[in-house]
């Protein structure tokens, strides 16, 4: 864990919190760049290096910064992107581009010309008239592709509604009814402009139970065998998504990636066996589970209001514009006075935000130490999906970015000025 407590302050990666505070400001972003690694480690470890033929792509969507895309290259990881700001941002970073892997389901001419200019290594395709709009790209510029369909595996994911995206009803992937999907597959496998690779499924984010994942692996082994069957076509490469739940609160899950992988590794192995076929390459495309735990956010403690016999309201200077997750899934967080971090948690107060909506609250009924304005409250496991979905409502600057490891910060992103928030209006 990079969280410690030393004389009553919290530190992170080595970084006592109230000095990057003061030095940087707040509502401010940390990361810890230890943490990073430790993960993109635990799934060389038990991922990477323990089967052969595996690729693990960091869904990038989760945290994106051109530091972030070195980190990432420098652990061996490949990355996926779903827009061409994320494309632009892996190639401005210099992430080699046959190591980006490019999803999302509205994929426009532009970014389709920006992918296939730059050579990346594999689009996944999420719709039939994609594949269209693919072909017509590569036939103009004289190129091939590779290529995977994203299926819809018509599996319910335990998570947030919001959330899971491999139901049956689900803008994401191609549907499976057999005079779909049989005309997509033969048509890629003719193309002279793609190389088919294979399937891709993504059942849904913070999982923390892999009955999906497997049910998901069977309907694309099935769909593998099928094609086969009747195309005589062996795909090389299946792509098994992310959406590897992490810890919020004290309350959730603790899941390796082994939970995961190691049962869908265990049935692609057997399948190929007795279909006679050599293993296909295996992709993940993990996002929070790389980036979610390794953040904090700090923000300072501002208008504390008392209803008597109903809540006590803690408002900071941050909110729903740099973590809308409880505002839109209704996400749980834990968090800590940064400077009384050993006083014991006697009080029980809402964390609410600083814009203009009564949904604007990060913490419910939080156990806390007694907060006074100027106090650091520190939110936990804010490194996914926090500064990624950031937004300017109220005109609300975005916060700035600190990289932490081992007693060191560096500022990775600059706080946005008002002056920035503006310099685009005519
Ligand atoms: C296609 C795809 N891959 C990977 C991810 C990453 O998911 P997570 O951050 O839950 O690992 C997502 C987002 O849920 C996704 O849509
Ligand atoms: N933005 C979501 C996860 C991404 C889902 C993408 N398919 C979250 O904050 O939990």
């Amino acid at each position: 864990m990079n969280r410690q407590v030393k004389n009553g302050i919290l530190y992170f990666d080595g970084c006592n919190t109230l000095e990057l505070a003061e030095k940087y400001g707040t509502p401010l972003y940390v990361i810890s760049e230890n943490a990073v690694v430790k993960k993109c480690k635990e799934i060389k470890d038990t991922f990477l290096q323990k089967y052969e033929r595996t690729r693990a792509a960091y869904a990038a969507k989760a945290f994106l910064t051109t530091t972030m895309c070195n980190i990432i290259e420098r652990e061996g990881l490949c990355i996926d992107v779903v827009s061409g700001g994320e494309l632009y941002t892996a190639i401005k970073a210099n992430f080699p581009p046959e190591k980006i892997e490019f999803n999302g389901n509205n994929k426009s001419l532009v970014e389709l010309e920006m992918a296939i200019d730059y050579n990346i290594g594999r689009i996944i395709v999420d719709g039939l008239d994609e594949l269209k709009l693919i072909e017509s790209v590569c036939k103009e510029k004289n190129k091939k592709v590779n290529i995977l369909y994203r299926i819809t595996p018509g599996v319910k994911s335990d998570s947030h509604d919001y959330i899971v995206t491999g139901k049956k009803d689900s803008k994401f992937g191609i549907p499976l009814d057999d005079e779909i999907i049989f005309p997509a597959i033969e048509q890629a496998i003719k193309s002279k402009y793609v190389n088919f690779m294979g399937f891709h499924f993504h059942v849904g984010s913070q999982l923390q139970d892999n009955a999906s994942h497997l049910k998901a692996l069977e309907t694309s082994l099935k769909l593998i065998k099928e094609t086969i069957e009747k195309y005589d076509y062996i795909t090389p490469e299946i792509n098994i998504g992310g959406g590897f739940g992490i810890r919020y609160t004290e309350s959730d899950e603790k899941r390796s990636y082994s939970y995961f992988l190691d049962p869908m590794m265990k049935r692609i192995d057997e399948f190929s066996k007795e279909a006679g076929i050599t293993r296909p390459e295996v992709v993940i495309e993990p996002g929070r589970s790389i980036v979610g735990e390794a953040g904090i956010t700090l923000y300072t403690v501002g208008t504390i209001k008392e209803i008597k016999g109903i809540r006590k309201y803690v408002s900071i200077d941050g909110g729903m514009t740099d973590n809308v997750r409880p505002a839109l899934y209704q996400a749980k967080y834990e968090g800590i006075v940064a400077n009384k971090a050993e006083e014991p948690k006697t009080d029980t107060v809402t964390i609410c935000g600083k814009c203009c909506e009564s949904g604007d609250i990060l913490i419910k009924d939080a156990k806390v130490a007694p907060l006074q304005r100027g106090d650091i409250f520190a939110i936990f496991s804010t490194g996914a999906y926090g500064y990624s979905m950031a937004s300017n409502y109220n005109k609300n600057p975005l916060p700035a970015v600190v990289l932490v490891k081992d007693g060191e910060s560096k500022i990775i992103v600059k706080r946005q000025s008002y002056e920035d928030m503006i310099k685009n209006e005519l």
